[in-house]
């Protein structure tokens, strides 16, 4: 069945920072009609396809959301309605072709993947398949996600002086989707609860976990421990497990040390933390444990803790099948982040999936810190059956949605397993 595009239009709508973002609405022939809210990250990157926003005018070259809605407006729309496209690779390669930079920086980023969710979904509702199932690549068993709530919020999420971005609590052991959820509920109301009886603020950072002024990320370590225990649960791969995303590219400094809670810290100073923090406490996964042009730092990381824990590309990665296939040969982590945005095309994350799983690499399908209510990538997770989703606290309107999401799949599909990608 051919993508034929009737109809194409976007408008500025605010994110959850209260930032302006897109939202693409299209039209299919035969009337399937579908919507799309395009996210944005705060720890980005260098090498991610370039959004057009507002903000820094350094950082964004000073053009706005709003350049970026009269793109899908004029020229896309221009270029792909009317047109009929083989399926979703056919459209997506013509937006590539269309913005002719390697970076999508003339269209824009933000432009691109709105218009390529929106059409994604509509070439599903055309279809009369759920968007998880025409997402799915042939071949590939879809799978409901252990999912990873970020329930301690620091580095660029908050304003608070801990320097590791996030810190989540992966229920590895839950018997199925909605048991996974539950345990993430209870253990973020137990440790709201042992942050206001230890005297910290209870305030939000952007993922809608807590803020607390910590400093040193094994304070914050203790009370996640404290906080599973108190929940009824049992720390560990068996019941709920922890996962970091330090974001180490944020606190990196120019001459290459790593600050961290006051202490300054080399690669190898960084790797032996590390490695003490997964002795000491039950963490599974660690995501840009180092910054993003640390090379031999990420080869020694990998040599040292890769056998023990999952290491999760990020920054460094970009959702980019080609820097993955490197990293991949260089040795470097086991597991990519998969962010629709960084890389601007539904069929080019597909591709960066698919790099991962040909090589045995794990795959996390991820939020951006700033979200819209749009929950497509709960269905991303699904069906490309990677079995590991991180989109923020279990509150917060636009975080509960992909959870939500994920419960409805679950409650339509029984026959779906749940769990890490076997
Ligand atoms: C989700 C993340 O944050 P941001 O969207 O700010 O890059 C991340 O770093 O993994
Ligand atoms: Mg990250």
């Amino acid at each position: 069945m051919s993508i034929d595009i009737t109809m194409l239009r976007a408008i500025e709508i605010l994110d959850s920072r209260a930032r302006p973002t897109l939202s693409v609405t299209v039209e299919l022939a035969g009337g399937a009609v579908a919507r799309a809210g395009v996210p944005s990250g705060a720890s980005t990157g260098s090498g991610e396809a370039v959004e057009l926003r507002d903000g820094d005018p350094a950082r964004y070259g000073g053009q706005g959301v709003r350049t970026a809605v009269g793109h899908v407006n004029g020229e896309i729309a221009g270029a792909v309605c009317g047109r009929s496209f083989a399926d979703q690779a056919a459209l997506d390669q013509a937006l590539i072709d269309l913005d002719g930079t390697p970076n999508k920086s003339r269209l824009g980023a933000n432009a691109l993947i709105g218009v390529s969710m929106a059409v994604a979904r509509a070439a599903a509702a055309q279809r009369d398949v759920p968007l998880w199932r025409y997402l799915g690549p042939d071949g590939v068993s879809p799978l409901l996600p252990v999912p990873h709530f970020n329930v301690l919020n620091g580095g660029a999420h908050a304003t608070n002086p801990l320097d590791f971005q996030e810190f989540m609590i992966a229920p590895l052991g839950a018997p199925d989707l909605a048991e996974a959820v539950r345990a993430g509920a209870e253990v973020y109301a137990a440790l709201r609860r042992r942050l206001s009886e230890g005297g910290h603020s209870t305030g939000l950072g952007d993922e809608g976990g807590f803020a607390p002024d910590l400093t040193r990320p094994e304070e914050a370590l203790t009370l996640l421990v404290a906080a599973i225990e108190d929940a009824g649960y049992t720390p560990g791969r068996d019941g709920v497990a922890i996962a970091l995303d330090p974001a180490a590219s944020e606190f990196r400094q120019p001459g290459g040390t790593y600050h961290v809670g006051g202490e300054k810290l080399t690669s190898d100073d960084l790797i032996a933390r590390y490695r003490r923090i997964v002795e000491d406490f039950p963490v599974w996964s660690i995501e840009d444990g180092l910054g993003e042009d640390d090379h031999d730092g990420w080869v020694r990381l990998t040599e040292q803790l890769g056998e023990r824990v999952q290491l999760v590309g990020d920054d460094n990665f970009v959702t980019n099948p080609t820097v993955i296939a490197h990293a991949i040969e260089d040795g470097i982590a086991n597991a990519s982040l998969i962010k629709l945005n960084q890389i601007g095309t539904v069929t080019e994350t597909l591709h960066a999936m698919a790099v991962c799983r040909q090589a045995g690499y794990g795959a996390m399908v991820s939020h951006r810190s700033g979200e819209t209510e749009d929950s497509f990538i709960a269905d991303l997770a699904v069906g490309s059956g990677c079995g590991q989703i991180k989109t923020g606290a279990p509150a917060r309107g636009e975080r509960a949605a992909k959870y939500n999401r994920l419960l409805e799949i679950a409650a339509h599909h029984p026959e779906l397993p749940f769990g890490l990608r076997p």
